[in-house]
């Protein structure tokens, strides 16, 4: 898989090159390339935003720069892309769609920062390639930078042969649609708390029960709205017992 990234701040991107991410670099399995979207720009400031048509505050990035710096970016490699805009007004990111991005042979991501990018960009190059307006969360950043390394990360672990245990990816949170539930490890009791008993018991049936409650009572808590998406088989007659 190739990743582009254009952003005016490339240094917010040096952590892709860190850990599990570097190694997936440098053993192949990923292409990372961060671009700085003022190359793109001709005049002495390097300006890349303007204000806003209608008024309002804070600045706009100007559609010229963008369709000159994704046209170069997309033209660098032949393989067929998805354009991923991260921005709060985006669909919600979910690890469903880190399966499906761990799918595309590339993912170009444009960091908007300011107000955002000039609309037209987004309606342009969907005319052209699949174009995701995503969030990550329902709070304010400052730019899509920490949005691209959040995505990036959750897609990347998924490529065969970045995790070290493949089974990581089939059994971590989410992807029997519910939160994981609580881990342990030794000692057996750590300040005056023991580990459950089950988890010690050898008894793989119990364990396997334990976790799947565990994991059940914590989605009722904390994420309701994760229950009401399950399919209808879903949940056993033991889990609607519970
Ligand atoms: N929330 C936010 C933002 O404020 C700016 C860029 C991207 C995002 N996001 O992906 O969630």
């Amino acid at each position: 898989m190739r990743i582009d990234v254009v952003t005016i701040f490339p240094g917010y991107l040096a952590p892709l090159r860190e850990a599990l991410l570097g190694r997936a670099i440098g053993s192949g399995l990923l292409d990372v390339a961060v671009h700085d979207l003022r190359d793109w720009t001709h005049d002495v400031h390097q300006a890349v935003d303007d204000s806003p048509y209608g008024g309002g505050p804070g600045m706009v990035m100007r559609p010229q720069v963008w369709g000159d710096a994704l046209d170069a970016v997309l033209a660098a490699d032949e393989r067929p892309a998805r354009l991923v805009v991260p921005t709060p007004a985006g669909r919600p990111f979910t690890q469903a769609d880190a399966h499906a991005y761990a799918a595309e042979e590339r993912l170009v991501f444009a960091c908007g920062r300011y107000e955002g990018i000039d609309q037209r960009v987004v309606d342009h190059y969907a005319d052209a390639l699949p174009v995701d307006e995503i969030s990550i969360g329902d709070y304010v950043l400052v730019g899509g930078e920490v949005a691209v390394l959040v995505v990036v990360e959750a897609v990347a672990r998924l490529l065969p042969g970045v995790l070290g245990n493949p089974r990581s990816a089939a059994e971590d949170s989410f992807s029997d649609g519910l939160l994981e539930g609580p881990s342990y490890t030794r000692p057996e009791v750590w300040r005056d708390r023991p580990v459950p008993d089950v988890l010690r018991s050898g008894n793989h049936g119990a364990i396997a029960r334990w976790r799947r409650d565990r994991a059940l009572e914590r989605t009722v808590a904390r994420r309701p709205d994760l229950l009401a998406a399950l399919p209808p088989d879903a949940l056993d007659k033991k889990d609607r017992a519970l």
